[in-house]
């Protein structure tokens, strides 16, 4: 099952692995065609009724696998109001070649005739509310009629997250919808098949541009729509909870906290003014401390534990019986990792470890990544918590999905650098789920460390991936 939003993540996806949306929809339109095919005897009469977005386009395929029937193409709508480039092409061809294409200006000219098969292609997933016109009074006559309906991707004015119409929809005999199923079709009385339409696997497994989309900011944004993060860390280091709290901020996160020890509270504070401080008394964390981190957690949308805490006995103690009794999300990174496996906690968890504390954790160790796909998958489940393993490739599984990425480079393993990610993660969990929180983390710090040494070379500081991070995480760059 593929929702709406994830299929569109995948199909840029696609686009950046060099297999572009026009060959995509080459394939929709053969597969549309197959299914006229099957299910029209030869001879009969076949209609075409396109929309002006891509669903259209499909269609404008398909005319050129039926050249067998004949087909009259139905466009409702002006051409040059065709929404885009590769639809256009493709409505040009057909005009170009001479085939029987027919404008429909107004819903008073739509005159469907008598077919025997009928190609809905009015709206895919592009619809929004309810059908307008023309579209409104064409999937009335199309429903009046007593002909076979095969819908494009999914029947027009349908809904193909949940199913639901906001007004007339068309009434489908047959769906064919492309790569996976989508949510909304399952409540349909329909037969729906599924058409490979060569979109690679690794376009849904690696992160890619395409999963930036999840972070498209509302316009009405306003300040607390994107989290406020609380990090809890230093004693030992000073470095790790300042980068993490700095990377949370150039990840969009509204309002970034550090709890950390009141012995090195200046030190924190001294990489850069703009970090606001809850410090704690005394060197390192400890039990006593935790009901100002609870205190502190509860105002928070997500928690960063671990970077630069250290292992202290008495810190590891602490982070396990703040776990214990914390029910929000949160990121677990370094030292705090080990206690995970020991802990049972209502906590909604985000762990990033390496695959050396991944295996500290008693998790699986795997040289491939397509098998550590698998183990990681397993180990989550078994956790039942997030993990986020960061390699060569990362990979990211919730125990149900599991992800990859590839971006980052070798002169990321300099230190420093988790502490960027734990803190980018810590952003992202505020407002997605765990899954796409941890795959977009690994993806954007990647690709910062990428563009850095494609300019510099190696000699990268983790510090200099944070100018980076809201480049990497919005876009800007020329994929
Ligand atoms: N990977 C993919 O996602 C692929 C998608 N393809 C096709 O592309 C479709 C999605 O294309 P688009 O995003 O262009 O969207 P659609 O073609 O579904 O709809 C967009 C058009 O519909 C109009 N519209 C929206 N709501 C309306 C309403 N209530 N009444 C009347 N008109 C309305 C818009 O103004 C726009 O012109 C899919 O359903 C599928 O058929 C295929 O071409 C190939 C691959
Ligand atoms: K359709």
């Amino acid at each position: 099952m593929i929702t709406a939003e994830r299929m569109a993540a995948v199909d840029e996806n696609a686009a950046a692995l060099g297999v572009p949306r026009k060959q995509l929809m080459e394939s929709s339109g053969n597969a549309v065609a197959a299914a006229v095919r099957e299910a029209a005897a030869p001879g009969d009469a076949v209609a075409l009724v396109c929309g002006r977005g891509n669903n259209g386009g499909d269609a404008f395929v398909a005319a050129r696998f039926l050249d067998d029937y004949d087909p009259p193409i139905h466009l409702l709508g002006r051409p040059e109001t065709i929404s885009t480039d590769i639809a256009r092409e493709n409505w040009a061809a057909l005009e170009r070649a001479e085939y029987d294409t027919r404008v429909v200006r107004d819903s008073r000219d739509f005159d469907l005739g008598d077919p025997d098969v009928v190609v809905d292609a009015m709206l895919g997933t592009g619809v929004t509310g309810a059908l307008r016109e023309p579209e409104r009074s064409a999937a009335a006559e199309i429903n009046g009629t007593d002909a076979t309906v095969i819908a494009v991707d999914v029947p027009s004015g349908v809904d193909a997250d949940t199913g639901e119409a906001a007004g007339v929809a068309v009434d489908a005999d047959r769906v064919v919808t492309f790569h996976d199923d989508k949510p909304g079709l399952d409540s349909l009385d329909a037969t729906v098949t599924v058409a490979d339409i060569g979109i690679p696997e690794t376009a849904e497994l690696f992160a890619g541009p395409g999963d930036r989309r999840l972070l498209s900011r509302p316009s009405d944004a306003h300040k607390g729509a994107f989290g406020e993060v609380l990090i809890v860390g230093g004693g030992p280091y000073t470095g790790a909870p300042a980068l993490s709290a700095q990377a949370a901020m150039r990840a969009g996160a509204d309002l970034v906290r550090v709890a950390c020890p009141r012995a090195v509270a200046r030190e924190v504070q001294s990489f850069e003014e703009g970090l606001i401080l809850r410090p704690f008394d005394g060197d390192h964390l400890t039990t006593d401390h935790l009901d100002h981190v609870h205190a502190l957690a509860a105002d928070h949308d997500t928690v960063v534990f671990g970077p630069g805490l250290g292992d202290d006995a008495a810190t590891l103690t602490a982070v396990r019986d703040f776990l214990a009794d914390y029910d929000g999300r949160a990121v677990i990174d370094a030292d705090a990792l080990q206690v995970v496996p020991e802990v049972e906690t209502e906590a909604t968890l985000l762990c990033t470890p390496h695959q050396g504390e991944l295996r500290a954790m008693g998790g699986p160790s795997a040289d491939d990544w397509r098998d550590r796909l698998d183990a990681v998958s397993d180990f989550a489940a078994e956790l039942g918590h997030t993990l986020l393993v960061k390699g060569a490739y990362d990979v990211i599984s919730d125990g149900t999905d599991a992800r990859a990425n590839r971006t980052g480079n070798p002169g990321m393993t300099v230190g420093g650098t988790g502490d960027v990610l734990a803190g980018i993660a810590g952003a992202l969990l505020a407002t997605q789920d765990p899954l796409d929180a941890g795959t977009l983390a690994a993806y954007a710090n990647g690709l910062a460390g990428d563009r850095i040494v494609d300019r510099q070379g190696y000699g990268l500081l983790a510090s200099d991936l944070l100018p980076e991070v809201p480049r990497a995480l919005w876009g800007g760059y020329d994929e």
